[in-house]
């Protein structure tokens, strides 16, 4: 099991890889259940593929569990969910110091987290993600969030966790689909500012998706221990470090909201789809080269996610896509930030696109021939 801690300021907690956790899930929590009653949190397919596993981990050990199975989706993260779990949770006498259970991928911990920030001004939670995309980011850092009509996770709050504890083992029963989305996620620590990892990625990502257990665990602990180097150095997004991991998500949530946020278009395939973009749109600044912005595109391609904007069938313009970016969280002062590569491994905020130009671009990507 690799183990690594996520240390933020006087609140660090431990992220723990491996397989075999959710049968072990109350040894690993540590006295983080300190009452009978446990309430968890998951969707319906988690809660088919695990329930019975974690159901019986908790019995063994003198629990009992008080589950919420939600609907599987995106749309799970919504004002409706949050306030009938916050409200099933008061029900329940959950107290500030007792922890809710996020059983499952990042939709389940994303409005898992926000109930407990929000339950009696923050209760605590821990993480148990389930799919790759959950352990590998949406587990660890503390970004909780919702949708609203106007888009994407534009209600919620910074809350950490007290615990993440990613079983490798759950990655059996996720779909490929969803186990590429998540690959997404993974890559995209390479892309930052990693390019020996990227190379790694190059080398290794088709059998980590295949199954091999070693290079799921390297990739889940590396890409944790990434992500945790960058959340400590700038928790709330103030410095444009952390702003980092929103490599390809000024056009990916773009892409989410003009597809309706729905299974058209999974999170990981926008993200993608958007370092695609972000690698070519850099490519068209003379800001990193033609070859490296191609290879990229290759990369992505070639594993199986979506790396083409025209083959989405989208019957929109550029603008439209641009009048969605507008509601990014990065907007400062009327300017949107934009994350763009200098190389692969070298991406930085550049302030000063201009989003005529990029509406511009994605015309032009919305009409190129799929490769
Ligand atoms: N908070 C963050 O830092 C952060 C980071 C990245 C993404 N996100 C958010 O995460 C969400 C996407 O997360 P996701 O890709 O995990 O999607 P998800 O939670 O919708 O899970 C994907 C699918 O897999 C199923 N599933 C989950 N675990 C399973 C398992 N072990 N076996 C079988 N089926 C399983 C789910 O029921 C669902 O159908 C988006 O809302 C995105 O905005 C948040
Ligand atoms: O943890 C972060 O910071 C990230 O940006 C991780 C992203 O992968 C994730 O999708 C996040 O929810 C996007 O953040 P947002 O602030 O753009 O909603
Ligand atoms: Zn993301």
């Amino acid at each position: 099991m690799a183990v690594i801690c996520v240390d933020i300021a006087g609140r660090p907690y431990e992220v723990r890889v491996g397989a075999g956790l959710l049968a072990e899930l109350v040894p690993n929590c540590r006295g983080l259940l300190r009452k009978r009653g446990v309430p968890i949190v998951t969707d319906a397919h988690v809660h088919a593929a695990w329930g019975e596993v974690v159901e019986r981990s908790l019995r063994d050990n003198g629990h009992e569990p008080h589950w919420r199975i939600l609907p599987a989706g995106e749309a799970t993260k919504s004002w409706d969910e949050l306030a009938a779990t916050v409200n099933w949770l008061l029900e329940l006498g959950v107290e500030r110091g007792d922890s809710v259970i996020a059983l499952g991928g990042g939709v389940i911990g994303d409005l898992t987290g926000f109930c407990a920030s929000v339950l009696k001004r923050g209760c605590k939670f821990i993480q148990v993600p389930t799919t790759l995309l959950a352990q590998v980011d949406s587990s660890v850092g503390g970004k909780t969030a919702i949708n609203t009509p106007a888009g994407k996770n534009l209600v919620g709050a910074f809350h950490q966790p007290s615990l993440v504890l990613a079983d490798l083992s759950a990655l059996d029963t996720l779909p490929r689909r969803d186990l590429l989305a998540g690959y997404a996620e993974v890559v995209k620590y390479g892309l930052i500012d990693d390019a020996d990892f990227f190379a790694w990625c190059d080398a290794n990502a088709a059998a980590m998706i295949d199954g091999d257990a070693a290079l799921r665990e390297y990739a889940v602990a590396h890409s944790v221990a990434s992500k945790a180097r960058i959340v400590a150095e700038d928790e709330f997004e103030t410095t444009g470090k952390r702003a980092l991991l929103n490599l390809g998500h000024t056009f990916g949530h773009a892409l989410e909201a003009e597809t309706g946020f729905s299974a058209r278009l999974l999170h990981g395939e926008g993200v993608a789809l958007g370092m695609v973009l972000a690698a070519r749109y850099s490519a068209r600044k003379g800001l990193m080269s033609q070859a490296s912005a191609e290879h990229v595109a290759r990369h992505i391609g070639e594993i199986g996610l979506p790396a083409s904007l025209s083959a989405l069938g989208l019957e929109c313009d550029g603008r439209a896509l641009v009048e969605h970016m507008l509601h990014d969280k990065k907007m400062d002062a009327g300017t949107l930030p934009f994350l763009l590569m200098k190389g692969i491994g070298q991406t930085y905020l550049d302030r000063e696109v201009s989003l005529d130009d990029v509406a511009l671009f994605l015309d032009g990507e919305l009409a190129r021939s799929p490769a």
